[in-house]
């Protein structure tokens, strides 16, 4: 079997749908009959790709194709300022995306922002939904116990104003427990990632500018869903702390939850293996 890489399962389409016209980018890769769509976190320089490259191939392996989009504002998807809240413009965009892939139902798999976008999504389209799997993500609100924004984000949004490396480092070193993980490659990928569409950068500093709530709180509408749904959580996320992942316990009728100690943000990437062999348990019962 061959690997598939960035450049050979990057794919365009022009989505128009409601109020939305843009190009998307996105990664397809394996085949299968159930799909499983990678959402991405909102850091400078996120995409599809850099989030789960750890995460796809035990997928594919395993007889899922494999979606990873580019939300709106990020990579080489189209740029947009959001005046609203991102996590629905995040869904319209993927519900775009499945329409033009003639894709009626999909596991939807969140990292942070992907996480509150998958909640939009399943609000807003249930009967497209099999599984939801939620890493760090999947409302927004405040936290009774860490003051918000929390040290991670405020160190995020010093970043998209001054996209710099020390200034990246000091994102990535709270991104995860373990800093010495961080290799100086993963710091240049990420810097060439922002630096690459430093429309992305500054669009994102005019949205929050505009609505500094890009994420609203799901809270009172979360027992609207029914799919089954893995919470994941690392117990040292700076981010988006741990209570997130209870009030997501509490409201979703039909959720389990993960912690992880000894982990940050990128659950999904700081415990890759025990992610990926619990994620396709999950998906296969
Ligand atoms: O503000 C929030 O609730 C979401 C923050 C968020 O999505 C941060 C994600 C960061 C990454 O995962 C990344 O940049 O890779």
């Amino acid at each position: 079997m061959t690997h598939a890489t960035e450049a050979s399962s990057s794919r365009f389409v022009r989505i128009q749908a409601d109020d939305l016209d843009l190009q998307l980018h996105y990664n397809d890769v394996g085949e299968g009959a159930e799909t499983v769509v990678m959402l991405h976190g909102s850091g400078p320089g996120a995409s599809g790709w850099a989030n789960f490259n750890r995460n796809i191939e035990p997928l594919t392996a395993a007889g899922y194709r494999v979606i990873l989009m580019d939300c709106p504002g990020w990579s080489k998807s189209d740029p947009i300022v959001c005046r609203g809240s991102r996590s629905d413009l995040n869904a319209r965009a993927l519900k775009g995306l499945l329409d033009a892939l003639d894709l009626d139902r999909v596991h939807i798999l969140g990292n942070s922002m992907g996480g509150h976008s998958a909640v939009a999504f399943a609000l807003g389209n249930p009967q497209r939904v099999g599984k939801l799997v939620l890493m760090g993500g999947g409302t927004g609100g405040a936290s009774p116990f860490v003051p918000m924004p929390t040290e991670g984000i405020k160190l995020l949004n010093g970043l998209y104003r001054e996209p710099t490396i020390d200034n990246l480092k000091k994102m990535m070193n709270v991104f995860v427990h373990d800093a010495s993980s961080l290799t100086e490659e993963l710091f240049q990928t990420r810097l060439d990632n922002m630096l690459a569409r430093r429309d992305h950068l500054e669009n994102f500093v005019a949205s929050l500018a505009a609505n500094p709530k890009q994420f609203p709180d799901f809270g009172p509408r979360l027992h609207e869903i029914s799919a089954q749904t893995l919470v994941i959580w690392g117990r040292e996320d700076r981010f988006v702390p741990m209570d997130a992942g209870l009030r997501l316990l509490a409201g979703l009728p039909n959720a389990q939850l993960h912690v992880f100690n000894r982990c940050g943000h990128w659950a999904q990437w700081e415990h890759a293996d025990a992610f990926n062999r619990m994620v396709l348990d999950f998906l296969s019962h």
